[in-house]
């Protein structure tokens, strides 16, 4: 019997067989689950598996170096064949909640820089409706109480009165992202209309960026504890 991190080096090795080739200019995503994937490559670029890297966090930069990933700056190679990246959350029509580990900022940067994004889940992350985990919104410091105030106010238009907003700490210091900004995580419960919610999200002065993913993922590489893997298609 596998766990979930069976599943999550399932999805990753199942990407890389399944969208991988030579020549490849490939987002690297952040988090455990992309961080199987690009432990991964490890073997196949030793054995002349010709891709370029571009990093959606620092951490995930440590790791392709670390097993001797060749990463460029997203500004050398401004587009890309392809990302592949993990989710939070994953609907049935491809939108996600990402951002847990704190790096939305870039990682929708680079994957919308590409061609296609896949998203690489274990079984645990898909979900009818978005909104269990908690939707993290990245701000700017200065001012974050008053952008804050903005943030409920468009929460207050979609029935969420008094929501739960939590700045993220680390080390009991506010969290700061790789870009130096705060994160707002909001507790939702359940997103109705995710496309509707993220428009209004995205004009907020202050808002620097918000991990809902909508209409970017083309597919989804779906790992199972017991080592199997499926893909889905949107
Ligand atoms: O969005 C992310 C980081 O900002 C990650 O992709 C997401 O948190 C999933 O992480 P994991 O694979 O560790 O569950």
């Amino acid at each position: 019997m596998g766990d979930q991190d069976d599943a999550k080096r399932a999805a990753g090795e199942r990407a890389i067989a399944e969208y991988l080739a030579d020549g490849l200019r490939v987002g690297l995503g952040s988090g455990t689950t992309s961080h199987w994937f690009v432990r991964s490559l490890a073997q196949p670029v030793r054995d002349g598996l010709d891709i370029v890297g571009v990093v959606t966090s620092t951490s995930t930069l440590d790791v392709a170096t670390e097993v001797g990933v060749r990463v460029a700056d997203l500004n050398e190679v401004p587009e890309l064949d392809i990302t592949i990246d993990g989710a939070d959350e994953i609907d049935p029509s491809g939108n996600m909640i990402k951002g847990g580990g704190a790096a939305l900022l870039w990682e929708k940067i680079v994957a919308t820089a590409s061609k296609k994004m896949i998203a690489v889940v274990d079984d645990s992350k898909v979900v009818e409706k978005l909104g269990k985990f908690p939707l993290p919104i990245e701000v700017v410091p200065f001012g974050w109480r008053s952008t804050e105030r903005h943030l409920r106010a468009v929460f207050a238009e979609f029935g969420y009165s008094d929501v739960r907003l939590e700045i993220r700490l680390k080390d009991g210091e506010y969290l700061r992202t790789d870009s130096g900004h705060y994160i707002l995580d909001a507790y939702l419960e359940e997103i109705a209309d995710p496309p509707a919610l993220a428009a209004r999200l995205n004009p907020i002065p202050g808002v620097v960026e918000h991990g809902l993913f909508i209409g970017i993922a083309a597919a989804t590489v779906i790992g199972h504890p017991d080592g199997t893997s499926e893909i889905r298609e949107f």
